[in-house]
C-alpha cells in the first residue's frame, strides 16, 4: 500500500505521526522554533521517532535566522529543513555553492497573500529553484479558482512544488491529474487544541490517494 503522489505532513503529537508513517507518508515536518504552539522539544521529538520507520523528518523553521537553525539543528537529527524566510536562503545562496545546511536538502514554504501570490512569484521560484529541492505553497485561502489552477499548473510545469492548500478528499484527485505537483503538504492535528481541527480531514485526503 502506498500514496499516489508524494505527501509531507507537519505534525506535533505521535498519534498523527504514527497513522502518517503507517499510510505512507514520505516526510513529516516538525516545528522546531521553541516559541511557535506547534513547537516539538527535542525529548518529544525523540519519543516520537523512536516509533517510526520509513518516514523522513524535516525541521521547519519560519522566524529564525540561519544561524539560530544551525544551533537548533544540532540536537534534532533531520533528514532535511523547511524555512519561510527568504533572506534565510539568500544567505545560504551566498555562503555556499551547496544547496543545504549540514549536508541537508531545504524545502522553502510561501505562504500566499494579497501581494504574494500565484500570478507574482514566478521571479522568486525562479531564482531559489536551483538551491531548493521543493517549494511549499500554502494560503489561508483554502481554494483555487479555475485561473488559479491554470497558473498553477503553468507553475508546477517548470518548479518542484507542492501544494499546501485547496485540497479537500473530493478534488484531490483532480488537481493531482491537471497538475503536475511534486507533492501536496499537509497538517495534522494540534493535539493542544483537539477538536478545532478535523482529523477526519487528514485521513480523508490520505484515503482518497491511497493505492494498492
Ligand atoms: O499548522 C497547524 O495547524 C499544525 C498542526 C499540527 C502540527 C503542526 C502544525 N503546523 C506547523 O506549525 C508551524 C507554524 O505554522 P504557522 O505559524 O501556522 O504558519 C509550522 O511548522 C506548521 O507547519
Amino acid at each position: 500500500m502506498g500514496l499516489k503522489t508524494f505527501v509531507k505532513v507537519s505534525v506535533n503529537n505521535l498519534s498523527d505521526a504514527r497513522y502518517c508513517a503507517g499510510m505512507g507518508v514520505d516526510m513529516l515536518g516538525f516545528c522546531m522554533e521553541a516559541e511557535n504552539p506547534n513547537f516539538v522539544s527535542p525529548e518529544k521529538y525523540f519519543e516520537i521517532i523512536g516509533w517510526l520507520a520509513g518516514v523522513e523528518f524535516i525541521a521547519e523553521f519560519h522566524n529564525y535566522d540561519l544561524q539560530q537553525i544551525n544551533k537548533v539543528l544540532a540536537d534534532y537529527p533531520v533528514h532535511g529543513l523547511q524555512v519561510d524566510r527568504e533572506d534565510v536562503l539568500e544567505e545560504l545562496r551566498q555562503i555556499s555553492i551547496n544547496t543545504d545546511v549540514h549536508g541537508l536538502p531545504v524545502l522553502f514554504r510561501l505562504c500566499l497573500h494579497a501581494h504574494m501570490n500565484l500570478f507574482t512569484i514566478e521571479p522568486l521560484l525562479e531564482k531559489y529553484h536551483k538551491l531548493v529541492k521543493m517549494f511549499v505553497i500554502e494560503s489561508e485561502v483554502d481554494r483555487l479558482t479555475v485561473s488559479e489552477m491554470q497558473q498553477l499548473k503553468k507553475l508546477a510545469e517548470k518548479y518542484p512544488i507542492m501544494l499546501g492548500y485547496g485540497i479537500k478528499a473530493d478534488n484531490i484527485n483532480l488537481l493531482l491529474a491537471e497538475v503536475p505537483l511534486k507533492g501536496i503538504s499537509l497538517h495534522g492535528n494540534d493535539e493542544l487544541r483537539p477538536g478545532l481541527k478535523d482529523f477526519d480531514q487528514l485521513a480523508d485526503i490520505l484515503e482518497a490517494i491511497e493505492v494498492d
